[in-house]
């Protein structure tokens, strides 16, 4: 039988940073664990852009349309921001969450021990806090029509349409049921159905499945301006919260500050089971390409090993290997190593991008 495939697209900034010690990690779990990937690697976003003139070639979608499952770093930058909106890095990203039709996002927030001092918020409000953000991917603001800067009455007017069926509500609501069924039975649903059409559509859809399939889970829904307050004033009330594409990124980067740093948030993009039964899948840290960091070896690789983790549980069925990398990662943290973003008044050890990743290669030899 052939081994796992897996496409890595590094991106921008510090993408390729971070990836390269995921890359270490792959090696490693060949290596220790005989768990062997066929890695092949491709350009995305600006990287794409420089070289082909857009930010997703066609062949490079063509391949992460056949692989097992795709690892992405981040895509953007100031060198782009004056290009057309069509070719932007962006773009790139939405392409392929559209196109593999990754229409659920989970972002986890789990505050690990030994980072609830760097929370922005007191140590017994973060504390042990594990919640699961499932945001719809592949419709809402940023993929509705119509779209664009146009001209009215001799003035520019730029438009964007939040826009959802019901059957795209329905899906992402079952994915994020059945997850609340996995975990603490609990579901928080987040809209604006005081003002808006599409939030009104949103709570009428999961109440529906709800009320069909998963009377079981506790569901309460919230206006998402409120779910942004109570996520910082008491987060331990979430476990599962479900919300749309802009919502989710807003809330997510929110909740990465509960966990003490958004270079600690790793993300998993599910889609439709293919033929091996495992979710169409990409992998991605919740952060962007960090330009004010980029080249000086500070970057946090955390969440895209975690991400990397996410692979292991969702897209190879290897849920002890997850384990053993979650562990790792929060051994290093117990044991001090702080990349500069976790570098506050606790005197932990300094460490670049790459001790931070050879501090879990240690941990992982460790766990042998
Ligand atoms: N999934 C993706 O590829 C995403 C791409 N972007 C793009 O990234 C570019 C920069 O966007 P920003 O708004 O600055 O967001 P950002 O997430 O790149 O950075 C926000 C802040 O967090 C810090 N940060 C982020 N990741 C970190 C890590 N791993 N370790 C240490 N510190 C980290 C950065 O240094 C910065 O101060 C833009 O072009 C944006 O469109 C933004 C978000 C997601
Ligand atoms: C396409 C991305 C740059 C949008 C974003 O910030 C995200 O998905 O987290
Ligand atoms: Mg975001």
């Amino acid at each position: 039988m052939s081994n796992p495939s897996l496409l890595i697209l590094a991106g921008d900034g510090i993408g390729p940073e971070v990836m390269a010690e995921v890359q270490r990690i792959i090696d490693w779990f060949g290596d220790k664990r005989g768990l062997k990937f066929d890695v092949s690697e491709d350009l995305v976003g600006g990287a794409a852009y420089d070289a082909h003139g857009v930010p997703l070639h066609d062949d490079t979608m063509a391949k992460a349309q056949e692989v097992d499952a795709v690892l992405l770093g981040a895509v953007g930058g100031p060198k782009y921001d004056v290009l057309d909106f069509s070719v932007k890095p962006e773009r790139g990203l939405l392409r392929l969450r559209k196109e593999m039709d990754l229409f659920a996002n989970l972002r986890p927030a789990q505050c690990f021990d030994a980072l609830a001092d760097f929370s922005s918020l007191k140590k017994d409000i973060v504390a042990g806090l594990d919640i699961m953000i499932v945001r719809e991917l592949t419709s809402g603001s940023y993929f509705g029509e119509p779209r664009g800067i146009f001209t009215e009455n001799n003035e520019r007017v730029g438009i964007n349409t939040q826009r959802y069926t019901e059957s795209e509500i329905d899906r992402v609501a079952r994915a994020a049921f059945e997850l609340a069924r996995k975990r603490g039975g609990k579901l928080c649903s987040m809209e604006k159905a005081n003002v808006m059409e599409s939030g009104i559509l949103w709570r009428d859809v999961v109440t529906e499945v709800h009320e069909a399939d998963y009377k079981d889970i506790e569901l309460s829904h919230m206006y998402a301006d409120n779910g942004a307050m109570q996520l910082v004033r008491a987060p331990k009330q979430f476990d599962v919260i479900l919300t749309d594409n802009l919502f989710g990124d807003l809330l997510s980067d929110c909740a990465a500050m509960l966990t003490g740093s958004l270079g600690m948030l790793p993300s998993a993009s599910l889609g439709a089971p293919m033929e091996n039964g495992r979710p169409k899948a990409l992998y991605e840290p919740v952060h962007g390409s960090a330009p004010d960091i980029a080249g000086e070896g500070k970057a946090n690789p955390c969440a895209c090993i975690l991400s990397f983790a996410m692979a292991l549980r969702y897209s190879f069925s290897e849920g002890g290997e997850a384990d053993r990398l979650e562990a790792a990662v929060e051994q290093v943290l117990a044991d001090g190593v702080r990349t500069g973003d976790l570098m506050q008044a606790d005197g932990g050890t300094p460490a670049t991008t790459s001790e931070m990743g050879s501090a879990v290669i240690a941990a992982l030899d460790a766990s042998l």
